[in-house]
């Protein structure tokens, strides 16, 4: 079976009703082209090749669904087809080069741009596919974007403003800055080149896909496209300048981040609207670049802040949706004549969760591309039904449900041509997803963009002040009188417009009507919300289905494969018993042979000379007069003899003493292990005690070294009290020997206490009782 996707089929997307003024317009299809890149050498090692991939002349290719694809489950039931063909603007196979690619996809949106139009150019497909590589390509291979920005450089060349006083604001205006704000731009671009330098110096001799502007530089001028800028219109020629502005930024987990910002956490940007119906960043960073080597530095500064991250399926998937912006200003003289703008979009690769093997934040992260990624279909879907007959969809396109939507929205409305190229691999591996891509191109292919034929400067916001006269000035927002017309807030919020001179009856009607809007839009957004989260939800639902049924037949592949091993190993050792029990027969038979003629020839020579002992046992028996013992043919006895019996009887006897001593032996042991149990419980007692023993003598000695210590002072006093002794002596003899009849008596007490001094010198250890007799001595 197989199915055609092709818009020429469809009458009703050639034309269709319009307005005058859209008939004077450009009208054309959306340009789809398909990039196919060549197989990696892991790829075809993992077989990989499987012919899914048929390029059938320059706009035609041929899907045809692997074997185990959903695809081909699918087509098996009878459900779908397993081939699919799809058409597109142009085809590019896996030879083509990126300046070939450049030449015929780029080329007319460069001359747009330069002409003063906008464009907007988007890669598309999944992960792996060489989205990156086609915009951005590696140092050898420069991409479309570095590219795109030789050949604006080519075009300016000598007609550069080198001024850094206008700068593009809002979405497709200019505004001029004044001294110190110039200054603040210059220190910012001093700060992003001065990173780079610092990075290339650390990064000399690195890999192939890190790009260094300057080796990019030399690739790209050395790359052999054609010389792709339109030739200046004398006009331009002589006295227009035209000044380069770029930025660099990506959506990520629905937030926007400025790529060019240096701070480490960089803070979530506003989309916002510019009161002319445009969605543009607000306080995003804007380069002025002078020269090639300068953009390239730019472009290098911003993938080194990109998300990046390894998924199972891309060593370095970009995890975002980044878009590269460049805004050239046509001056003449402070006068800007217009904006063009040109954006180049990297989409972040479309994923299937369980293949990609996203789990945590990948998962998240996962769940924000597919999510933006089917907004940006459903926009498509829409808009491609709306420009069709089948009037009976409502007109709603969702651009604004998702942050990528909202600034392409623009362009799908006519702001600027739209291209995107779709890039696919050939792996039977991702076929499934592929094919996906492939239907949502064949939608998006179908898409009429109406480009009217205006100029630009038709095209800048229309900012009016409350006096009504407009804000623009030669093409430039008049600062002073911005801020004192509109608050900041004012100009900024989506969707607000200035109200503030209606009358009251008016505002009340205003705001009873918005709230109704707002109702209804709430609801629709609800019932949106859930159709998408069902439709999640129910995408998931099929994943696990999916994931737990190959699992389950994972599961049962390996056990029969274990089954079968087992059964296999079995049987090996069946055969080798077997073999074994063979093999030790016919040993034995071997060492026991003995031929049959032998053996009876040896049963005779026996019997004979048995009977023979019978004869003569007979004769010496009755020589000595002992009746015979008839002979006993010993071939028929079955009873044992009396050696075997004794043998036997030794035996059992041996049996019992072994097992008595065995027993004993056994006794012997168990006695050994407790004694050996005892020794350790011993052992480990006598350890403790001794530990203990040695804890007391350290006690002891401090102990001893203290009351040495103490009796040494006590010495030391006993000593001291000696001599103070002495001296008081000598002083009493002193004192007497002068006086004897003067001298008055001592008071009882007096004498008394020396009396007792006398009596401690005398027996310093004879205690308080001694001290007790001395005291009485005076008394007697
Ligand atoms: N045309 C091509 N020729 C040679 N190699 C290519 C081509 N296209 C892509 N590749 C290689 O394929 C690999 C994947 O490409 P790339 O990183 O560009 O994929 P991607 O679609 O951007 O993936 P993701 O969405 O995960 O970022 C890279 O190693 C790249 O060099």
């Amino acid at each position: 079976m197989s199915s055609v996707f092709d818009p020429k089929e469809d009458s009703v997307l050639t034309g269709g009703p319009c307005s005058p003024a859209l008939q004077q317009a450009e009208q054309r299809m959306m340009q789809i082209y398909l990039r196919v890149r060549p197989f990696s050498k892991e790829e075809l090692d993992n077989d990989e090749d499987q012919g899914c991939v048929e390029i059938d002349d320059s706009q035609t290719v041929t899907l045809n669904a692997p074997k185990g694809s959903a695809t081909m489950k699918s087509s098996e039931k009878g459900v779908g087809p397993s081939i699919h063909r799809f058409s597109f603007s142009k085809v590019f196979g896996p030879r083509t080069t990126q300046a070939e690619l450049f030449e015929d996809t780029l080329k007319s949106h460069v001359s747009d741009f330069l002409a003063g139009r906008n464009a907007l150019i988007f890669s598309y497909g999944v992960t792996n596919a060489g989205k990156t590589f086609t915009i951005q390509g590696t140092t050898r291979e420069p991409g479309i974007l570095p590219l795109a920005l030789e050949a604006t450089f080519d075009y300016i060349r000598g007609r550069l403003y080198d001024g850094m006083d206008l700068k593009p604001f809002l979405r497709n205006a200019a505004q001029s800055l004044d001294p110190d704000q110039v200054k603040q731009e210059r220190a910012a671009k001093a700060a992003i080149f001065a990173s780079v330098r610092e990075d290339c110096d650390h990064q000399r001799s690195s890999s192939e896909s890190q790009m260094s502007s300057d080796s990019v530089l030399s690739a790209s001028s050395s790359s052999s496209h054609d010389q792709t800028v339109p030739a200046s219109s004398p006009a331009e020629e002589s006295c227009d300048l035209f000044a380069l502005w770029v930025t660099y930024f990506e959506i990520y987990n629905e937030c926007v981040y400025d790529l060019l910002q240096a701070a480490k956490k960089r803070p979530s940007l506003r989309v916002c609207d510019d009161g002319a119906g445009n969605a543009y960043v607000k306080d995003l960073r804007w380069i002025n670049i002078q020269n090639l080597s300068e953009a390239f530095k730019v472009l290098q500064f911003g993938n080194k802040n990109r998300s990046a991250a390894a998924t199972k399926a891309n060593q370095s998937s970009s995890r975002s949706h980044s878009i590269f912006t460049m805004k050239l200003l046509k001056i003449d003289g402070q006068t800007v004549k217009r904006v063009s703008e040109f954006s180049l979009c990297d989409l972040a690769g479309s994923e299937r969760c369980h293949k990609a093997k996203t789990f945590g934040e990948r998962l998240k992260e996962a769940g924000n591309i597919n999510n933006s990624l089917l907004i940006l279909g459903k926009c498509i879907t829409a808009l491609r039904s709306h420009q069709t007959a089948d009037r009976t969809k409502n007109g709603y396109v969702p651009f604004r449900e998702s942050k990528l939507t909202k600034l392409f929205q623009a362009f799908f409305c006519g702001r600027g041509g739209a291209s995107m190229i779709v890039n696919i691999n050939q792996c039977a591996s991702t076929y499934d997803e592929t094919l996906h891509v492939m239907k949502f191109s064949a939608i998006a292919k179908q898409v009429v963009q109406v480009i009217p034929d205006k100029h630009l400067e038709s095209l800048n916001p229309s900012l009016f002040g409350r006096d009504g006269k407009p804000l623009l000035r030669n093409g430039l927002i008049d600062n002073k009188m911005l801020e004192s017309y509109l608050s900041e807030e004012e100009l900024l919020d989506e969707d607000e417009a200035d109200v503030s001179l209606l009358p009251q009856s008016e505002l009340l009607n205003m705001i009873e009507n918005l709230r109704t809007k707002l109702l209804a839009e709430r609801r629709r957004n609800l019932v949106q919300e859930m159709e998408i989260r069902k439709e999640m939800g129910d995408a998931m639902l099929q994943q696990i289905l999916e994931s737990e049924e190959l699992h389950n037949r994972q599961i049962e592949e390996l056990k029969e494969n274990h089954a079968e091993k087992l059964e296999n190993t079995f049987e090996m050792y069946k055969d080798a018993i077997k073999e074994h029990a063979y093999q030790c027969a016919m040993n034995n038979l071997e060492d026991n042979y003995v031929p049959l003629d032998e053996f009876t020839a040896e049963q005779k020579k026996v019997e004979s000379l048995e009977h023979k002992v019978s004869e003569l046992e007979g004769l010496l028996s009755r020589s000595r007069g002992v009746p015979v013992v008839p002979t006993v043919d010993r071939s028929y006895q079955t009873e044992p003899s009396a050696d075997v019996k004794a043998e036997n009887d030794r035996l059992k006897r041996l049996h019992k003493e072994k097992c008595v001593l065995e027993r004993i032996c056994e006794d012997k042991q168990q006695l050994v292990l407790s004694l050996e149990k005892r020794l350790a419980e011993v052992n480990e007692t006598l350890r403790d005690v001794r530990d203990a023993f040695l804890e007391k003598s350290a006690q002891l000695e401090d102990l001893q070294k203290e009351l040495n210590e103490q009796s040494k002072s006590l010495e030391d006093v006993l000593q001291q009290k000696n001599q103070e002794i002495a001296s008081l002596k000598d002083d009493v003899a002193a004192l007497s020997q002068q006086s004897p009849v003067k001298c008055p008596a001592p008071p009882k007490a007096k004498r008394g206490l020396l009396a007792n001094i006398k009596e401690a010198v005398s027996s310093p250890r004879k205690g308080p009782i001694s001290r007790r007799k001395t005291t009485r001595t005076p008394n007697k």
